[in-house]
């Protein structure tokens, strides 16, 4: 049996990356929609090698008997849409920021915390940002062996993390530097061709960005609610791929070896540590791949229980799109997309 499934935003990076992977794993679908916005009904996008979708408009689509909706159409839609979606009994699960730290709706990395889909009492499921995807990713087995306490990270994040107006503001302020254009800055706040900008999202009180608050607040969400994050999240001229400089403190002594050992058995993870020129992962490599990559691993001397290392993931796919159908396939096998068991809210 196949579901009817819903792809909200497929016009955009992540929502490409949606349809690109539903039909990569093969996920069972009867039928599969693809919505945007009023600017993109009539268009075409593929699905798979043969199909080819003519793009719906979010605003007006009924969701009575859909089975699932994958969405990413930014926050503020999601706000209004996924529980209209979810109140006509279709599951949603949602890229967005806006519900992840919503009670009743779980915020879900299938490697790390795939119980948590059996507490959904809203019919929304969230999708982790994707720095901290990936970093729990990296971080679960290590977390396992050693309890972490404390994380310090520093990303690195590619400008697909700003969707398709991010990549396409780098494509033309790198080419035009060729030719001696002034840059045209819209998506960031600075140049990002040849240049890094220490600022994703918005400013909160505290001087840190909201980027940074999340990595930490989903950390205690998915990981272990005691877990402390020091995050700092910067932009840097890079299309695909976030990498991220971690260390952490651990409450019991950590064991390099036993560390290696448990990030090779890790779900997701894979482990690239040559100690020698080129013998770790660079973002580009990641481009297109599902896993998420660990490279320099090594203690921290300078803390008691210390260790270090780097991770880097495709944004697109473990950070976004891919996690979306793993959470959609732990719902099928977990035996939970079906009627009355993801309770629809009251809208
Ligand atoms: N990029 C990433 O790495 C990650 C992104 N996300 C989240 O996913 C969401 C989308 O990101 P991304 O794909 O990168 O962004 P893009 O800008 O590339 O795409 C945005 C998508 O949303 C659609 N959209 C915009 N406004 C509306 C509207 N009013 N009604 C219906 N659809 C609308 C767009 O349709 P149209 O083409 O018609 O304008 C497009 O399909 C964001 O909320 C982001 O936070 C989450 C994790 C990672
Ligand atoms: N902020 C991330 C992508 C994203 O949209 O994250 P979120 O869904 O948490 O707003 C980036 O720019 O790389």
């Amino acid at each position: 049996m196949g579901y009817r499934v819903a792809v909200a935003g497929a016009t955009g990076a992540v929502g490409r990356e949606l349809l690109r992977i539903l039909a990569e794993r093969d996920f069972p679908v009867d039928e599969v929609v693809a919505l945007a916005s009023p600017r993109s009904v009539g268009r075409e996008i593929s699905f798979g090698e043969k199909k080819v979708l003519k793009v719906q408009n979010l605003e007006t689509f009924d969701f009575t008997g859909w089975d699932l909706a994958l969405f990413s159409p930014g926050g503020e839609v999601s706000a209004i849409y996924a529980p209209k979606a979810a109140a006509a009994g279709c599951v949603v699960i949602d890229n967005t920021s806006h519900f992840r730290m919503e009670p009743g709706i779980p915020l879900v990395v299938p490697e790390v915390n795939a119980k948590a889909l059996k507490k959904a009492r809203r019919g929304i499921i969230a999708n982790p940002n994707c720095s901290t995807a990936q970093m729990m990713v990296a971080l679960k087995p290590l977390h396992d062996l050693f309890k972490i306490k404390r994380i310090v990270v520093s990303t690195y994040q590619a400008v697909s993390g700003a969707g398709k107006d991010g990549m396409d503001e780098l494509f033309a302020q790198t080419k035009g530097t060729f030719v001696n254009d002034p840059p045209t800055i819209a998506q960031f706040t600075k140049q990002i061709a040849f240049n890094v900008i220490p600022h994703i999202d918005r400013f909160m009180e505290d001087g840190s960005t909201k980027e940074e608050w999340k990595m930490a607040v989903e950390t205690r969400k998915i990981l272990d609610p005691d877990i402390q994050v020091m995050a700092t999240c910067v932009r840097v001229p890079v299309f695909i791929g976030h990498s991220e400089a971690i260390s952490i403190e651990c409450e019991k002594p950590v064991d390099l070896k036993k560390a290696r050992n448990a990030l090779r058995k890790a779900l997701g993870v894979i482990l690239r540590d040559e100690r020698e020129d080129g013998g770790y992962v660079t973002p580009i490599e990641t481009v297109g791949e599902d896993a998420t990559y660990v490279s320099r691993l090594r203690i921290d001397p300078s803390v008691e229980n210390g260790l270090a290392l780097w991770c880097v993931s495709d944004n697109l796919r473990k950070g976004a799109a891919l996690n979306a159908v793993q959470i959609a396939e732990s719902l099928v096998e977990q035996d939970l997309l079906k009627d009355g068991v993801l309770l629809p809210p009251k809208v």
